[in-house]
């Protein structure tokens, strides 16, 4: 299927994306997923997370702020999710830099997540390599993270996205990476976070993970390009983001700019 056709059914299906994410993005997250034209729902109580990561499309889970009771409710999420076949992504936020989400990761990978997304320190850092992480932000540059981006999706079968000045998408057997101007993105907080929850959202319409998060990167990337374009800085930048997202029409995918690489 094309590109534009997956934007196309997400908007047309609404995926009702559920969300256990960090306290900074979670608002933003939400608005992104209303404004691209997805469904969100941001809870992340033990004893709720399990039925509700059955009866969502998709569920995302973002380890920016975690507390022991946030993960009780993500390890319930994650079993549940992969019993009943609902896609989840796991966002590794700073796993590397911090010792109880990094030892958390490693163990819920396990569960077959649909897309492990994340910068390139984090997807080093997840795969046990050597990364220069101290927090939130990606100290490494994506390319030094593709051969451990090939590892994670072979190990684990999965798509692995990692985000940068050009973000690679891989699986088991291809490497693509797209080009869009998202540095207004890394101007302000959550960037990453919410396009991990449009990834989500655009695994739940399409059968091809591959494809559907190519799809998530250029739908987010050309809309960061337009809000770049009618911006003067990150607080405007922010509005016109969502306003982006909102007009955004999903032919525009037709012009996405990306490029394939040969598999080592
Ligand atoms: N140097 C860059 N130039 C242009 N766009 C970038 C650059 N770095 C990241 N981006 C874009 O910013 C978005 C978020 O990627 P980033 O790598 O900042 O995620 P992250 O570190 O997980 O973010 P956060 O933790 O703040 O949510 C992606 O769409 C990516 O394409
Ligand atoms: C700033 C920050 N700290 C923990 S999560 C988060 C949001 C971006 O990852």
């Amino acid at each position: 299927m094309a590109l534009h056709a997956v934007a196309q059914k997400y908007r047309q299906q609404s995926p009702l994306v559920f969300c256990l994410t960090n306290t900074v993005v979670s608002n933003f997250t939400a608005n992104v997923l209303l404004a691209s034209g997805a469904s969100p729902a941001m809870t992340d109580l033990p004893g709720e997370a399990g039925p509700f990561a059955q009866a969502a499309s998709a569920v995302l889970v973002n380890l920016g702020t975690p507390s022991t009771e946030q993960l009780t409710a993500m390890e319930e999420a994650v079993q549940s999710a992969s019993a009943a076949g609902t896609p989840w992504v796991l966002d590794p936020v700073a796993v590397g830099a911090l010792p109880v989400r990094t030892e958390f990761a490693r163990r819920i990978v396990r569960q077959r997540p649909t897309l492990i997304r994340g910068n390139a320190s984090e997807i080093l850092a997840l795969a046990g390599r050597q990364s220069a992480s101290r927090g939130v932000d990606a100290l490494d540059e994506v390319s030094a993270a593709l051969a451990a981006g090939r590892e994670l999706a072979t190990e684990h079968d999965c798509v692995v996205a990692i985000s940068g000045q050009a973000d690679a998408i891989i699986d088991a057997t291809r490497t693509v990476l797209v080009h869009t101007n998202g540095i207004g993105l890394t101007r302000m907080t959550g960037g990453g976070c919410a396009l991990g929850a449009v990834c989500a959202g655009m695994v739940a319409v399409h059968d091809d993970p591959f494809e559907a998060t190519i799809a998530a990167h250029g739908f987010y990337g050309l809309a960061a390009e337009k809000a770049l374009a009618g911006s003067s800085g990150p607080g405007s930048f922010a509005v016109a983001f969502l306003d982006a997202l909102s007009a955004a029409d999903p032919g525009e995918l037709k012009t996405l700019k990306y490029e394939e690489l040969n598999h080592a």
